[in-house]
């Protein structure tokens, strides 16, 4: 079986230097990252060859040249110790992508904010919305996940990051089927579950809407919180609710002119670091924009702190059906339409948790120089 090296020109003129291994061995069968894996990535392609046989597995890595050949399986490849070399394995969920790191031997994490962020860069790097770190138990949990954006901030969670987090484990173990896992995060305890199907629905916990835990300056109107408030931005009045999943979200479904949202229309790029960086965020915020076309299914686009436009943010998608209760706008059960595909989520009357369930799906994985 013969493995390809692909090596990319340097990343910076500072200190970091690439080279990334893309290995065939995934679609060996004693494999745990198996072709189906890849080949569900591309359905749309209709692909139904091993994509590293296939001329069209050039995205993501188009600017590396295979320069060599090697035998390894992903987790031995994982398991490999080479001082300054960083072996990482790149998942997404709903596009949503994050360069997955082995960290279960040390409580630091392998990489620096700054070389996460050359790391995330898509033209100079591996290209992500972010870095995940697998580290060991805290208090008893089986695992902490900690995650750099792509700026190279620290946020607390991370929903789309904590299923490809599940599937990451579950493929380092070599397990298969139902399994669940406890993880420490800076939000607290999660609890993603894989479920038979494949989707991994995680146990989120429950919502902060105190609006100084948020935190928000906007003046709470709803009790402690901010429901529907009168938010300025350039001039413009939008109505929004704040709520935190652990991280910050700002929940919008229009302006005080136009309180329904038609989000295809919407110039993210220019009212997105409005929203991230104004004066009543002081830990900055992710904003979601939001259309309704029920009760029980709703549309978003986001505007991720330290990540810019994104696919899909599941502890977004979370704030939002949240938000979207609070306003009266929806059911406790919602599916919620991103960019890069739908999430099933509720916020449970009983318990007060929000439960997410998506997809994660494994990329391809390489090493690269620090
Ligand atoms: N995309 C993530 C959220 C990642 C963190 C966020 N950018 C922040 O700074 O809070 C998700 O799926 O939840």
């Amino acid at each position: 079986m013969s493995v390809a090296t692909i090596v990319p020109a340097p990343l910076t003129s500072s200190n970091i230097r690439s080279r990334s291994i893309i290995s065939p061995s995934s679609f060996s069968p004693i494999n745990p990252f198996k072709c189906s894996t890849f080949a569900l990535q591309f359905n749309t392609a209709k692909l139904t060859t091993p994509l590293i046989r296939n001329p069209n597995f050039r995205f993501g890595v188009s600017a590396m040249s295979v320069a060599a050949q090697e035998n390894l399986s992903t987790t031995a490849f994982l398991d490999r110790r080479e001082s300054g070399v960083l072996h990482f394995v790149k998942y997404h969920g709903l596009g949503n992508d994050f360069i997955m790191v082995n960290n279960l031997d040390s409580t630091d994490p392998k990489v620096t904010p700054e070389q996460a962020a050359k790391l995330c860069d898509r033209n100079f790097g591996i290209g992500a919305d972010g870095v995940i770190f697998a580290m060991p138990g805290h208090n008893g949990t089986d695992y902490t996940m900690r995650i750099f954006n792509s700026d190279g901030s620290e946020p607390e969670m991370c929903g789309n990051g904590v299923r490809c987090f599940a599937k990451f484990i579950a493929d380092l173990n070599s397990s298969e089927g139902r399994q669940s896992f406890t993880v420490h995060t800076g939000a607290g305890l999660i609890v993603p579950e894989i479920q038979d199907d494949g989707q991994v629905k995680v146990d989120m916990g429950e919502p902060v809407l105190k609006a100084s835990d948020v935190p928000t300056k906007i003046p709470p109107n709803v009790n402690e919180s901010v429901v529907k408030a009168k938010m300025e931005v350039d001039g413009t009045n939008w109505n929004v609710t704040c709520v935190s999943m652990g991280n910050p979200h700002c929940v919008t479904f229009g302006t005080q002119a136009n309180d329904n949202l038609v989000v295809d229309e919407l110039n993210l790029a220019e009212v997105g670091p409005k929203f991230e960086h104004h004066a009543v965020f002081p830990a900055r915020t992710n904003t979601e924009f939001v259309q309704v076309f029920s009760r029980s299914h709703l549309k978003m686009r986001v505007w991720e702190r330290g990540a810019g436009a994104t696919l899909a943010c599941g502890t977004g998608a979370c704030a939002v059906v949240v938000a979207a209760i609070l306003e009266g706008r929806s059911e406790r059960k919602c599916r919620v339409d991103l960019p890069g595909g739908p999430l099933e989520i509720e916020w449970r009357e009983e318990n007060n948790h929000v439960y997410m369930t998506g997809p994660a799906q494994v990329v391809f994985y390489g090493s690269v120089e620090l």
